[in-house]
């Protein structure tokens, strides 16, 4: 079959190379150059060695990058739907734009497939009206259906074959041919929604669900520091029930899914309570590692602190709407003054603090990133801020000849707890 896919970024070249390796004539259509311009040179840009390795097959199996969109008996859109921070929505014009495109090269009996993750009704009523400008009928004339992803980065090679995959059509027949398809590419089970909007709303459900039950954890850590006793501890223990299931505590909850999805699902509801709540309380958890700091230092005035880890999560070069990147943010002489604004609320003042940043994954432009030893020279305290696992290694002898303080805050309880306070740490873990 001839596909065309709409945005090869993350998402998008792990799909058209799926479809690739599985004997289907692939064209990844992208507008960034630059990127069509890589992935023809064979330099697909990510650090996940499988995902490389699958892309590569792709490539040599006829996978096609191109600037230019074509012709198709099947379009798949995986365009960005970013998140508006002020509003809390979906910016959808990618979409938008996307549906666009593909209405001048849609035929009739085509597919249209949008993985993009997307606030419910987003098919049905934002992309079906655009795509009927090409003057054929969805659902009748050609076929449109959801079927969001959920590969964990990471771990894409593998969960973009064997996730189960949840369908969801603006009809029966759309649903019927896009479960064919995917049913000849993966192993995992293929789920049918009853529509579209079934299968948006079950995707941000999942994302929800895993967000609200990591905001039990970090309660839980809070809660656990008031008691003197270790969340981790409890945790593990609680869990020995069968049914239940506590995730790890931590800094918060980055990425940009996780942190958005919720509000992708409350979008056109006024039911969000719960979930929102979720949402404050992992936000708020670079709140409380900033007061693990101040109770441990003393005060945080004139301090100087490494942050080691801006990634949204251990081993992963991405640092969109990191727990990292929000401490630096709390500790820096802008983020402090944000910090004792909120002082009549309960917060805390913070004075200006060093803040020195170590990542031995992330290239950014948000915060100057230094080496760990400059990170750790004159430092008060140390912040493990993403699990990535380069920081078990961190010598904690080193450490202390390098730092002028004794104060280590475990983000993600990596650190070898005995070994950093046979060093003279004061160890502290979320
Ligand atoms: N990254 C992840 O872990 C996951 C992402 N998703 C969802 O998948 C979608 C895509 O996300 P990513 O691949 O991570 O984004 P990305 O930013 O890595 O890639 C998106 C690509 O779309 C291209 N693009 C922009 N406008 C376009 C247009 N009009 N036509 C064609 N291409 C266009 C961009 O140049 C970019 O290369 C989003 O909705 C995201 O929420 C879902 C599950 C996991
Ligand atoms: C339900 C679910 O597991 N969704 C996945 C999620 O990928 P993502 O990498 O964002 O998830 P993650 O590994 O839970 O990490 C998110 C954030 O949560 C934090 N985290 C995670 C687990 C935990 O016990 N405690 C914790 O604090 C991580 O450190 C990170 O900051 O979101 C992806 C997406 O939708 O883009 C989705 O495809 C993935 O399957």
């Amino acid at each position: 079959m001839k596909i065309c896919v709409h945005g090869i970024g993350y998402i998008g070249l792990a799909t058209a190379a799926l479809f690739a390796n599985n004997g289907h004539d692939v064209v990844g259509y992208d507008p960034d150059e630059e990127l069509v311009e890589e992935l023809r040179a064979g330099n697909p840009r990510t650090t996940e060695a499988e995902l490389r390795e699958y892309v590569l097959d792709a490539l040599d199996a006829g996978l096609e990058p191109s600037t230019e969109v074509v012709e198709a008996d099947c379009h798949i859109v995986c365009v960005p739907t970013p998140y508006e921070a002020d509003s809390k929505r979906a910016d959808l014009s990618y979409v938008e734009m996307s549906g666009r495109t593909v209405a001048e090269y849609l035929r009739e009996d085509d597919m249209v497939i949008l993985e993009s993750t997307v606030p419910p009704g987003t098919t049905e009523e934002v992309l079906a009206p655009i795509l009927a400008a090409s003057e054929l009928t969805p659902g009748e004339d050609f076929s449109l259906a959801h079927c969001p992803e959920t590969v964990l980065p990471g771990n894409i090679a593998h969960e973009l074959v064997h996730n189960d995959r949840i369908i969801g059509g603006i009809d029966d027949e759309s649903a019927d041919k896009t479960i064919a398809l995917y049913e000849s590419l993966v192993e995992g089970d293929i789920h049918r929604a009853p529509d579209a909007t079934t299968a948006e709303f079950v995707k941000l459900s999942q994302n929800a669900y895993r967000d609200v039950n990591i905001a039990f954890a970090n309660e839980l850590a809070r809660v656990a520091n008031d008691y003197g006793i270790s969340s981790r501890d409890a945790i593990d223990l609680a869990n020995v029930h069968p049914r239940v299931d506590v995730l790890n505590p931590g800094p918060g909850v980055g990425g940009h899914c996780l942190p958005i999805d919720p509000w992708f699902l409350g979008q056109f509801s006024d039911s969000l309570d719960l979930i929102a709540t979720a949402r404050r309380v992992n936000d708020g958890m670079v709140d409380f590692v900033v007061e693990l700091l101040d109770g441990e230092l003393g005060s945080l005035d004139d301090a100087s602190v490494a942050v080691l880890g801006v990634a949204y999560k251990g081993n992963v070069d991405d640092a969109r709407h990191s727990p990292g990147l929000r401490l630096v943010e709390r500790l820096t002489a802008a983020g402090s003054r944000e910090v004792g604004a909120a002082a009549a609320d309960g917060g805390q003042l913070v004075g200006d603090v060093d803040v020195r940043v170590h990542d031995p994954h992330v290239r950014t432009d948000a915060v100057d990133l230094v080496d760990l030893d400059t990170a750790l020279d004159g430092a008060d305290a140390m912040v493990v801020a993403a699990g990535h696992d380069a920081f078990r290694d961190v010598d904690p002898a080193e450490a202390a000849d390098l730092m002028d303080g004794r104060v280590v805050v475990d983000g993600f309880s990596i650190l070898d707890a005995d070994a950093w306070r046979d060093a003279g740490f004061d160890y502290v873990e979320i």
